[in-house]
């Protein structure tokens, strides 16, 4: 709802109320039109200030309501005749102003932001364009080249940039809504026709074409298949080639071909998942809002690899101080020249002080004896990591935290030889830890809520998207990755080449096909993993390594690429050639053809012609039905996770919502049936075998994938 209040000097205040937000739901644009017809029939009212309560004016048009059936006063009209009030109308900022909040602001004719403001049209990244005039309004605001740069990154910027950049008028320090009410009284009876942005025209450019086209390119290459970016730019070049009325039409119908589209719901149901994902809970009911989390000061990192940097400079980066730790000198002072550098880019690049004082560089164990939290970062090596875990206990205070960087080794295992099980989590950071988001937080079967609540808001601050997963091998994302590389393998054993399979998944939206990834990771770390986990042993022919592993199908073609010293980027050739060690920049490789086509012939195996769709279908299903046995499992309490896990961590296109989000739109009786297939012809890949989940979730009419929670409780009460 509004709330409409008349204040001294014949100014009339609307409060959008709609915590926490005050999106603009269909009662708060209700509310909006009812206290602005009240305003302008009050004779005394010479001018009205909006403003949201509690300090945030506006988050937007109220998401939910975009899944149902859209009722009440729509926006643009009401936007309109905000803009077209014969009462001058000012609109205080406080907290955000986002989406049509901004859009709000912008059809009101002066704008006051108070210094802690966030302002952007964030539509793009639920799939939309700023469909209520935003497309419109804001070029004739601040010239095209601006306009296309935030609506099509949807980038939230400070009051101070939005001063800069000419969006509001004034930016204070202090009450938002006094200021405004003084800058009305300031100006009230000016005219106003200069302050009605859709009676500008957009700020000249020589080149409308040549700026529209090479944003166009911008976008293709940031998000390859995404049609909300491609359609901000064309409802931008409509506003500097049209008239404001025929510009409005583009806008409403380039919105409305988006908002039918299942990109713009997968884009939503990300926005929900990963609020959902912030609200963990874990098997026996211990949830984010029934379990404390002691506040964390001072974390110890054990080693300064590169995921310790990382690690360490996301801890900096947070206001955290960090107690460094390697085993040497010129390991220390190798960690340390990496940390210190990056942190030192990092302040001058904010205009910060540099955070170095939070740092401590040290040999000594001793030196963690006042660390609240310790994340131990050393190489991933069981026996290493439980020499460190042992060595903890020994000088940690008897609360403080133990927290292990696996990418999926047993944290019950390792929490095993400490005397404090209860406080051992995994964190399973990305690489680089200080640029990705994901964190997987891994609760072992001892680990204690609070010692998990601990990680999740120590996470948080640093930034990170986390996500509560139980303790199986691989996890969450690295588990669901191997059936994806395996399928992978299997079609290069078949006939297709790694520049098939990767264009297949680029072309699906992956920002980088496996085999290029697989590169840039470094061929070695899967080797070593099969090595440790007995898949590769000295009594395997070297010249004609069996195809099978423990009576299941195995391509021993990524061992026989390291073999040949092929590591991938970092050697200069992998599945992929590069001109040199280090180079990012992968080729077709006439070499690995060869070696590919000897392959299948020595193992007399006829190459066939693969499609596109068998790619994606066998690399993409297999991940979703590992998904589904995760969820049967209980391994993340809903698919939200999952998805999260693969928008943050794996490169999934945002835009198709998730592996789970697209096996249920895909339809999971088709995911069953491909599954069934591919399985039929692969009986050696028990991978591929519908998971239990799937075949009873499609039993029971393929419910969407809100309620699949409640079909997985019924699975675990019968189990
Ligand atoms: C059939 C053809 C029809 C065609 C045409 C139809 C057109 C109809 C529509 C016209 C629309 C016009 C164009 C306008 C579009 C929009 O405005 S879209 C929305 C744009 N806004 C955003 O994207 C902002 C999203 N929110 C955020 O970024 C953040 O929430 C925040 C505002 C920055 C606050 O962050 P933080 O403090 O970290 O809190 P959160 O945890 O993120 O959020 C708190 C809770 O609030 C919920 N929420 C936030 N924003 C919205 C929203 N806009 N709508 C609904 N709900 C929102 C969020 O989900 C959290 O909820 P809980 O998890 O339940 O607590």
């Amino acid at each position: 709802m509004a709330l409409y209040t008349r204040v001294k000097e014949s100014i009339a205040v609307i409060t959008l109320k709609n915590p926490p937000v005050n999106a603009l739901s269909t009662a708060v644009r209700r509310g909006i039109v009812e206290s602005l017809s009240q305003a302008l029939q009050d004779e005394q009212v010479k001018a009205v200030v909006f403003c949201g309560e509690n300090n945030t004016f506006c988050g937007g048009a109220d998401i939910k309501e975009f899944s149902g059936s859209m009722s009440g006063p729509p926006l643009v009209p009401m936007i309109h005749s905000i803009e077209a009030s014969e009462k001058l109308i000012v609109a205080a900022i406080e907290g955000v102003a986002l989406g049509g909040g901004l859009e709000l602001a912008l059809g009101c004719h002066y704008r006051v932001a108070d210094t802690n403001a966030r302002l952007g049209l964030p539509e793009v990244t639920l799939g939309l364009l700023p469909a209520a005039g935003g497309t419109q309004r804001l070029p004739r605001l601040i010239g095209i080249t601006a306009a296309l740069e935030l609506i099509t990154t949807g980038r939230h910027i400070s009051a101070k940039e939005a001063l800069k950049l000419g969006i509001v008028d004034q930016v204070i320090e202090g009450n938002a809504v006094l200021a405004a009410m003084a800058l009305a009284l300031s100006v009230i009876g000016q005219p106003l026709n200069a302050r009605r942005l859709s009676l500008q025209a957009p700020a000249w450019v020589p080149d409308v074409d040549y700026v529209c086209e090479a944003a166009l390119a911008r976008v293709k290459q940031r998000s390859r298949g995404a049609m909300a970016p491609v359609a901000c730019v064309q409802a931008v070049r409509a506003a500097a080639m049209l008239p404001y009325s025929k510009g409005m039409e583009k806008e409403r119908q380039l919105m409305d071909m988006l908002f039918r589209s299942s990109q713009a719901r997968a884009m939503q149901y990300a926005f929900f998942a990963q609020r959902s994902a912030g609200k963990w809970s874990l098997p026996n009911g211990a949830q984010w809002n029934n379990t404390k989390a002691r506040n964390v000061e001072r974390v110890g990192v054990i080693g300064l690899g590169t995921m310790g940097q990382g690690i360490a400079v996301s801890l900096v980066k947070a206001g955290i101080s960090v107690v460094a730790i390697e085993v040497d000198t010129k390991q220390l002072e190798l960690g340390k020249k990496a940390v210190t550098a990056m942190l030192q880019r990092y302040a001058q690049r904010q205009g910060v002080s540099s955070p170095l004082h939070l740092l401590k560089f040290t040999l000594s164990f001793h030196q963690l004896r006042d660390v609240d939290l310790v994340i131990e970062a050393v190489f991933e090596d069981m026996n290493l990591k439980k020499r460190v875990f042992s060595e903890l206990c020994k000088v940690l205070k008897e609360n403080t935290i133990i927290c292990t960087n696996t990418s999926g080794l047993n944290v019950d295992e390792l929490a095993a030889v400490t005397d404090r099980q209860h406080l051992v989590v995994g964190m399973h950071f990305f690489a680089p830890a200080h640029v990705m988001r994901l964190l997987e937080v891994v609760y072992g079967s001892g680990s204690s809520p609070e010692a998990v609540a601990i990680a999740m808001a120590l996470g948080k601050r640093m930034q990170k998207v986390c996500v509560a997963v139980g303790n199986c091998s691989g996890f969450v994302g690295n588990r669901m990755l191997k059936h994806y590389m395996d399928q992978s393998v299997y079609l290069l054993e078949e006939g297709a080449t790694p520049e098939q399979v990767d264009q297949a998944l680029e072309e699906f939206g992956f920002a980088m096909g496996i085999f290029k990834v697989a590169d840039l990771s470094g061929l070695d770390v899967g080797w070593r993993v099969r090595k440790a986990s007995g898949l590769i042993s000295p009594d395997i022919d070297p010249v004609k390594p069996s195809r099978w592993r423990f009576g299941r199908r195995y391509c021993p073609l990524p061992d026989m690429l390291c073999q040949q010293g092929r590591l991938g980027q970092k050697t200069g050739h992998g599945w992929y050639l590069y001109n040199s060690p280090g180079s990012k920049e992968a080729k077709c490789d006439p070499e690995i053809l060869k070696f590919l086509e000897d392959y299948r012939l020595k193992y007399g195996i006829i190459p066939r012609r693969i499609s596109s769709q068998e790619v994606i279908e066998r690399c993409v299903f297999s991940l979703a039905n590992e998904g589904l046995r995760i969820l049967e499992e209980g391994i993340t309490a809903g698919p939200e996770d999952i998805d999260i896990i693969y928008l943050f961590g794996y490169g999934w296109p945002r835009y198709r919502g998730g592996p789970m989000f697209y096996a249920a739109q895909v339809g999971l009786s088709v995911v069953l049936e491909k599954l069934e297939h591919y399985h039929h012809l692969q009986p050696d890949v028990p991978s591929l075998e519908p998971s239990q989940l799937l075949r009873k979730l499609v039993a029971e009419g393929s419910p969407p994938i809100q309620q699949w929670k409640s079909h997985i409780k019924n699975l675990h009460s019968q189990l």
